[in-house]
């Protein structure tokens, strides 16, 4: 997922029920306060196990012993009788239905009680895991950020979030197949030790032939999840670079590109289902073989026939439980990518800002200035702006030039506080920007940059952007913008539908919605990014006039046109000086 993530090792990673810790500690890991309903959500099961046993195999057992006459040697069901201690067993059929028919109504009650609490313990999870993760991409540092595949930071959201409750169901199902299979076994053992110990036998080769099946399940999950990121990412793209892939007539490539990685999904899934219908055969085979060998061995066995054949029906009760007990286990070994991405998500450090840290801002009132500020990029061999220092006085108009690469944008981001110099400080009335609350200075601040990212929403909606600001402002902020006079022109106004990708505006049009957005919150502060590149001139001119008019306005303008320089005040130029002098920076 994250371009820097180490690829999974495809080598389990201990003994194969050894997973089961594993799974259990990364889920404590994602849903800390799970013990107890995973306790509850256990012990509801391993009843429900429990009544299905009394309710139907232990009777059919007692239907044989109620036609048993004296004693039977080699089991402990002899003694049975007296278990039920003066009971008339003649009289008792009554009571026996009576407890077969509780026991089936109680069998139901508590499967309909324990399906409610799971499914409201795995919503909850998933909607907490969504929540985490979401949360997650907003507050760690942008930097980062920029590392993910978008279409991956999709997936996980909304798809491998719900690998955590996955996890969950399967350690309960699990926690109930061990417990009913020791009840179970507990019962066997009271009835015929020696099948008893047959079937505890065959538990073991069952656990031990499908442990076989741990790696190739562990490498399918990691492949399933590949080739769904793959084919994510390619939707996305394509859906992102529509106009060119028709422009560069790329339709036909594109569609043969999906169907090989749809097929690659199609292909990992259906290599799912094969395996879970090989590792189904191979247990059905396992039980087929032990109820046939306890069947031809009975005579030899010290165990009277008729209690051989309730402890064959408990066995026959007891395999979908063993067969459960180790799909569950190769589930776990299936998800664990899935599980690894969200882990790798959520582990992610956060800003060490948070928004609200630091002290508040409510004004710039001499400038903002930089201190040999150096900057390098993560992963980058140099930096992207080395020794810079230069001031911005408030209420100033500053242009900043230089070519491209030079480090314009990145100088925005760090006075955006999105990125962090390496070395230096950035000062806001001389206060270090690293002490100042985040959400204050960004509530003076206001950006437009050359693409401008547009929402599903009407053309009020964008220009609104999710923030409290009343129509009038954002109709003003239109007119400043030079927007008014095309929005004007839409069929719906300001209440035309843009849809994200706005294709029916014109890049100059978008251009001017985003410069709207920018000034609607009536920003101190005004960072424009080459905002207004896609503007003919005599329309640029206009708008930067017009937002020149505010006095209180510092206003900071990236550009490559001389004319936007020669109307901004200051100019901040990044050209490398001539050696020796080693600071790139000059105040126009
Ligand atoms: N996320 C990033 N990771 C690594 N390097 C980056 C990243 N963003 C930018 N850079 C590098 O930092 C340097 C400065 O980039 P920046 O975008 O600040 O330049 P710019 O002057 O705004 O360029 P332009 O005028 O072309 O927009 C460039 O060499 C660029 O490749």
């Amino acid at each position: 997922m994250n371009r820097y993530r180490k690829p999974a090792s495809s080598k389990p990673a201990g003994a194969y029920n050894l997973i089961v810790a594993a799974r259990f500690r990364e889920l404590r890991q994602l849903v800390p306060a799970l013990r107890l309903k995973m306790t509850v959500m256990i012990i509801l099961g391993i009843l429900t196990g429990f009544s299905e046993m009394v309710g139907i195999t232990f009777l059919v057992s007692l239907v044989f012993l109620l036609g048993q006459q004296g004693p039977v040697s080699g089991s402990a069901v002899a003694w049975l009788p007296a278990f039920f201690g003066g009971i008339d067993l003649s009289l008792s059929k009554p009571v026996l239905i009576g407890i077969l028919i509780g026991s089936i109504l109680f069998r139901i009650f508590l499967g309909f009680v324990n399906s409610l609490i799971s499914s409201t313990v795995s919503h909850q999870i998933n909607d907490s895991m969504r929540e985490r993760l979401y949360a997650k991409v907003l507050t760690i540092p942008f930097q980062r950020f920029q590392n993910y595949e978008r279409s991956d930071l999709i997936n996980v959201i909304v798809t491998e979030s719900y690998a955590a409750s996955s996890a969950h169901a399967s350690l309960v199902r699990l926690g109930v197949n061990f417990g009913t299979i020791v009840i179970f076994g507990a019962g066997m053992l009271v009835m015929a030790w020696p099948i008893a110990l047959l079937a505890l036998g065959f538990g073991f080769i069952h656990n031990f032939a499908l442990g076989s099946f741990a790696g190739p399940y562990r490498r399918l999950g990691a492949s399933a999840l590949a080739a769904v990121e793959a084919l994510t990412q390619l939707s996305w793209t394509t859906l992102q670079t529509l106009k060119a892939v028709k422009s560069f007539g790329l339709e036909k490539r594109h569609q043969q590109l999906f169907e090989t990685l749809s097929n690659d999904v199609g292909h990992t899934w259906r290599r799912s289902d094969w395996m879970g219908a090989t590792t189904s055969l191979l247990s059905e085979i396992l039980t087929f073989g032990v109820i046939l060998t306890i069947i031809l061995s009975s005579q030899f066995l010290p165990v009277d026939f008729k209690a051989a054949l309730s402890a064959t029906i408990l066995l026959y009760r007891l395999q979908p439980h063993i067969k459960g007990f180790d799909s569950q286990i190769l589930r776990l070994y299936e998800m664990e990518a899935s599980l690894q991405n969200v882990l790798s998500l959520l582990s992610e450090k956060d800003d060490v800002k948070q928004a609200s840290q630091g002290q508040p801002v409510t004004r710039l009132v001499e400038a903002i200035a930089f201190h040999d500020v150096s900057f390098i990029y993560e992963h980058a061999n140099t930096p992207a702006v080395r020794n810079l220092s230069f001031s911005i006085r408030a209420g100033e108009t500053t242009a900043l030039t230089g070519p491209s690469g030079s480090g314009k944008t990145t100088i925005l981001n760090m006075i955006l506080d999105l990125s962090r110099p390496t070395q230096g400080k950035v000062t806001v009335d001389g206060r270090d920007l690293a002490n100042i609350d985040r959400t204050s200075w960004l509530q003076l601040l206001s950006v437009s940059g050359q693409d401008v990212e547009l929402m599903e929403g009407t053309v009020l909606d964008n220009i609104r952007f999710r923030r409290d600001i009343p129509e009038e402002d954002i109709r003003w902020a239109a007119d400043v913008a030079c927007a008014t006079e095309f929005i004007e022109n839409l069929p719906e106004g300001f209440d035309e539908w843009l849809g994200d990708e706005a294709v029916r505006l014109s890049g100059g049009q978008r251009q001017r919605i985003g410069l709207a957005r920018a000034l609607a919150g009536r920003p101190q502060i005004l960072l424009l990014d080459e905002a207004t590149s896609a503007l003919d001139e005599h329309t640029e001119m206009r708008v930067l006039s017009a937002m020149k008019e505010d006095p209180g306005r510092t206003l900071i303008v990236v550009s490559h046109r001389p004319a936007v320089a020669r109307l901004m005040k200051n100019q901040i130029d990044l050209r490398p000086l001539p050696p020796p002098s080693t600071s790139t920076s000059r105040l126009g």
